[in-house]
């Protein structure tokens, strides 16, 4: 696979074809995930939850993050990398700066943070100095506390126009790429189209530029009883990892992933 960068991902965006990405830990799934095609690995604070069994993302760490980025990029085959900047680790624009230093060191392309309009200022810093950045809206988990639960965001009219606008902001202020969690699928395909940049969605219906999932979640592996909604195992009527990540990019390269009930409405 020739290198993923981010200005395939613009093209791609621009040709309307749907963009791969799944969460990614570790050097044999990176290339598992390489040999199925997935343009981008995540490598997600999500692994508090499923690698350390951590009821929230908080507990994890820059430099268990870090860890994990460093594996993935010995299995990486061309793939773009993405390394979420984990609770806190962004607090101040000094730890901003450093942390995502050693992200960047450890083998990402890329950095992704959770907010809204109050990152505009880490997103300007951190692009002039070389780092693209992603921002995380909608559910971000970071904030579950504030949040209350793990809930669907923007049902509102308030709370939709307040996102939109959050959106060009950051986009504005120099964020390449935008992640959209558990939004309803009409103000995913606002937002979508009022930013040049790739949008990818999670919970956030099919009109998005591409899709992410949790690796755990889509080979049909949950630790708690029930999978969130927007989940779908790629393991059913498949008899291989390597066969069930091969149907999860052919699905969202042929928007037959999500369908609509893998979305939520307002
Ligand atoms: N394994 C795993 N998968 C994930 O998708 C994920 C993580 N971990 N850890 C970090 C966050 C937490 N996430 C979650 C967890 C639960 C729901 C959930 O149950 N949502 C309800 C929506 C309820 C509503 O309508 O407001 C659902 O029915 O899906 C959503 C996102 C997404 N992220
Ligand atoms: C669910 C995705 C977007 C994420 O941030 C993670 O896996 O940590
Ligand atoms: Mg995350």
């Amino acid at each position: 696979m020739p290198d993923i960068t981010l200005t395939t991902l613009q093209s791609l965006k621009l040709k309307g074809e749907k963009i791969t990405m799944l969460t990614c830990y570790d050097a044999t799934f990176a290339q598992a995930c390489c040999q199925a095609g997935v343009e981008v690995l995540l490598v997600g604070d999500s692994l508090g939850m499923v690698l350390q069994g951590n009821d929230s993302t908080l507990p994890v760490t820059t430099a268990e993050v870090a860890y994990h980025v460093a594996s993935v990029k010995r299995g990486n085959d061309g793939a773009l990398i993405i390394a979420d900047l984990p609770f806190m680790a962004y607090a101040t624009l000094e730890q901003t700066l450093s942390n995502s230093a050693q992200l960047m060191q450890a083998g990402a392309h890329m950095v992704k943070l959770e907010g809204a309009a109050w990152l505009a200022e880490s997103i300007r810093l951190l692009a002039e100095r070389g780092v693209p950045v992603c921002a995380h809206m909608g559910l971000t988990p970071q904030s579950v506390n504030i949040l209350g639960g793990y809930k669907v965001q923007g049902r509102n009219e308030a709370q939709a126009r307040q996102m939109r606008a959050d959106a060009i902001a950051l986009e504005q202020a120099g964020a390449a790429m935008i992640v959209l969690e558990c939004v309803p699928s009409e103000l995913a395909e606002e937002i979508t189209q009022a930013v040049k940049i790739p949008v990818i969605g999670i919970g956030a219906g099919s009109a998005t530029d591409g899709q992410v999932l949790v690796l755990h979640d889509m080979l049909g592996l949950a630790l708690t009883g029930r999978a969130p909604k927007f989940v779908k195992n790629f393991m059913a009527g498949q008899d291989s990892i390597q066969a069930a990540l091969s149907a999860y990019v052919t699905e969202v390269k042929a928007v037959t992933f999500p369908g609509i009930e893998h979305g939520f409405s307002a």
